[in-house]
């Protein structure tokens, strides 16, 4: 792999991300080969309270550090545990993290929930013997026994009627709250009972300003898809991931909820002998680029084609979309541009991007022989819905299959297509034909993807990666699914490659960021001197994010005259600049 260039984070290394039903794969695996799952589990808690500690101390020290003199309630010396507890391996877990804690002496306080009263009588032998796995009693019960051998204290939460939070447990005021609820098991809505327990660990944990650590993934997050459901789940700074990373903490909502993510691997990646292959890998770094050649010229670094930017009879202008994509693409690098958009913004175009060549959207025949000359065309951004626009849609992507260029449909274009596939014309076969031996790139967000799927929004968002999966192998090409925790499906010999993008922020969700998205993916294809991975649709993605985590980090230190762009107003007009900055950032110095 090429070196790549970090901009932000410090983690560089592409990472393996697996979904619920690999994870329980590995552990069977791994007690096929004898392992027990009671000494898993006991490896998994022991290194969970060491890193719980250590997470503690760094934040009494911050604490210190900031209030010097003033003793805190983060003293030391008074360390004091609420561990909430389920009745799954999970709560096992926090069973003996509990135990651990206690042995090391901390205060702790477990709250069970979904508990019965015979859960709690103790048994006998707790001593571990070598066919444990055979035995009736499972780990997580064998957990709750050690746990109350000690006499570790324990309440069961029990819910309210009123949906009051007025719940039974009187919490201790902690200064450490762990989440071992539910794991990688969770996988439907929760019920009354678990949403009042979420909804009383957050309330306690923010009222008693503790440091919140979730054992393998935040309660009321799926593991496999990274859903929530109506925002019920457990608010974590950190999250000490058991095993494998799971794909749902770096997609849709799992960002909001999992805070930093710490990695506890404990048994090989394997199943019947042979390494498995991850659903997805979390990039966070783009990969670095070369200086270009002295003896070049702008035709060496290819001539992009924007198709969009209409003005509709009795509707809104969308030239801006063209714009946006247009000077976004020549912040990458790209040589030339034209841009084919209404006529009535050919003035605004060039009034902010001189650069740019102009042709009418409806001359047809201009267009036909401009497809012939560009490297790549981008169509849809602002392209409009009518019948009018759908005709320039299917002339210009007939054009570019005819004379083999490489594709970008985005926004309207990928309306057009949704419609076209529902009435199965036959551009919808020959764009997937095209894809085989042509690069064509297609950028919907959830919305988008509901139409090409034919599907409702909630089906696209509560299974991401499957809906990507689907629009590839229905209309083929490679695929940008576009939110938060950004998909990526690249198809190479046959094989896809999904990737979801680490960077990018909120700040990036308004009005023109997928424009110029498109822009920088035109932008990136046309320059046939880079590499083939550093043209790439990953990498134009990590551009991208990159780019507007930049604008959003940037601090007066940086430079003295520059304005600070926060997420709440961040406009897609200051990306282009920042782009080139981006670029800049991630080129070799000679
Ligand atoms: N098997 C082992 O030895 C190990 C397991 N580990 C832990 O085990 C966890 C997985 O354990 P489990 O498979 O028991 O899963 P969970 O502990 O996540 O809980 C699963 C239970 O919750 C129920 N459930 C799921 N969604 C629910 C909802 N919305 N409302 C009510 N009940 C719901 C399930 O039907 C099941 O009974 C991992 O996340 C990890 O923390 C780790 O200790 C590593 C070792
Ligand atoms: N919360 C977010 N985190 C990261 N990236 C985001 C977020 N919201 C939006 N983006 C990115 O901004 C772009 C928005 O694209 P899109 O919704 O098509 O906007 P438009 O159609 O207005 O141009 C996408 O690349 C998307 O991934």
């Amino acid at each position: 792999m090429d070196v790549q260039t970090n901009l932000f984070s410090k983690n560089t290394m592409p990472i393996a991300l697996y979904s619920s039903e690999q994870l329980y794969a590995m552990e069977q695996a791994w007690f096929a080969q004898g392992n027990g799952s009671f000494g898993l589990m006991q490896q998994a808690a022991w290194q969970m309270a060491q890193h719980i500690e250590s997470l503690y101390e760094k934040k009494c020290l911050n604490k210190q550090l900031t209030k010097q003199g003033i003793t805190s309630r983060f003293n030391t010396s008074q360390r004091r545990a609420s561990i909430w507890v389920g009745i799954g391996s999970n709560g096992g877990d926090g069973w003996l993290i509990a135990y651990y804690l206690q042995q090391r002496g901390w205060q702790v306080q477990v709250i069970a929930v979904g508990f019965e009263k015979q859960d709690f009588v103790v048994k006998g032998n707790l001593e571990i013997s070598a066919d444990e796995n055979k035995k009736s009693i499972t780990a997580a019960a064998r957990a709750l026994q050690l746990a109350l051998s000690v006499d570790c204290e324990y309440q069961c939460f029990k819910s309210s009627d009123n949906n009051t939070n007025d719940t039974s447990v009187r919490a201790l005021q902690a200064n450490v709250y762990i989440d071992a609820l539910f794991g990688i098991g969770f996988n439907r809505a929760p019920n009354n009972m678990y949403q009042q327990a979420i909804c009383a660990f957050n309330a306690a944990a923010e009222n008693a300003q503790a440091l919140v650590i979730a054992v393998d993934i935040p309660s009321g997050l799926v593991a496999s898809t990274g859903q929530v459901f109506e925002r019920i789940a457990i608010v974590a700074d950190t999250t000490l991931c058991l095993i494998a990373r799971k794909f749902g903490l770096h997609t849709k909502d799992g960002l909001d909820y999992s805070g930093a993510v710490i990695d506890i691997p404990l048994i090989p990646y394997q199943v019947n002998n042979e390494k498995l292959i991850p659903v997805a890998t979390l990039i966070t770094s783009a990969h670095s680029l070369k200086p270009r050649r002295q003896n070049s010229y702008k035709g060496s670094y290819g001539h992009v084609l924007v198709i969009g930017g209409n003005r509709i009879e009795g509707s809104q202008g969308m030239g801006g979309a063209a714009i946006l994509s247009a000077s976004s693409a020549m912040a990458t690098g790209a040589g030339k541009i034209t841009v084919a958009c209404h006529e009535v913004f050919h003035g605004a175009l060039l009034t902010s991007l001189p650069d740019a060549m102009t042709i009418d959207l409806h001359d047809k025949d201009g267009i036909n022989r401009l497809i012939g000359q560009a490297s790549v065309i981008a169509i849809g951004m602002g392209l409009g819905r009518d019948e009018k626009a759908k005709i320039v849609f299917i002339s210009c992507i007939e054009a570019a299959i005819a004379v083999g260029k490489p594709i970008i449909i985005d926004a309207d274009g990928l309306y057009h297509l949704a419609s076209l596939h529902s009435k199965n014309h036959k551009l919808i076969a020959e764009l997937k034909t095209h894809s085989a031996t042509h690069q064509v790139c297609l950028t919907p967000h959830s919305g988008e993807a509901a139409r090409l799927l034919n599907k409702k929004i909630n089906e696209i968002e509560n299974d991401r990666l499957a809906a990507i999966k689907q629009c590839a192998a229905i209309y083929g090409g490679d695929w940008v699914l576009k939110g938060a925790g950004s998909l990526v499906l690249e198809q190479q010999s046959g094989q896809a490659h999904i990737y979801v993008c680490g960077v990018g922020n909120a700040g990036m969700a308004t009005a023109g960021m997928g424009d110029v998205l498109a822009g920088v993916i035109a932008g990136l294809l046309a320059q046939e001197d880079l590499k083939h991975e550093l043209r790439s649709l990953h990498q134009a993605v990590l551009i991208h994010g990159l780019t507007g985590d930049i604008l959003v980090n940037q601090t007066s230190s940086n430079d003295d005259n520059s304005l600070l762009v926060g997420q709440r107003g961040l406009q897609a007009q200051d990306m282009p600049a920042a782009i080139r900055h981006v670029m800049q950032l991630i080129t070799d110095s000679l």
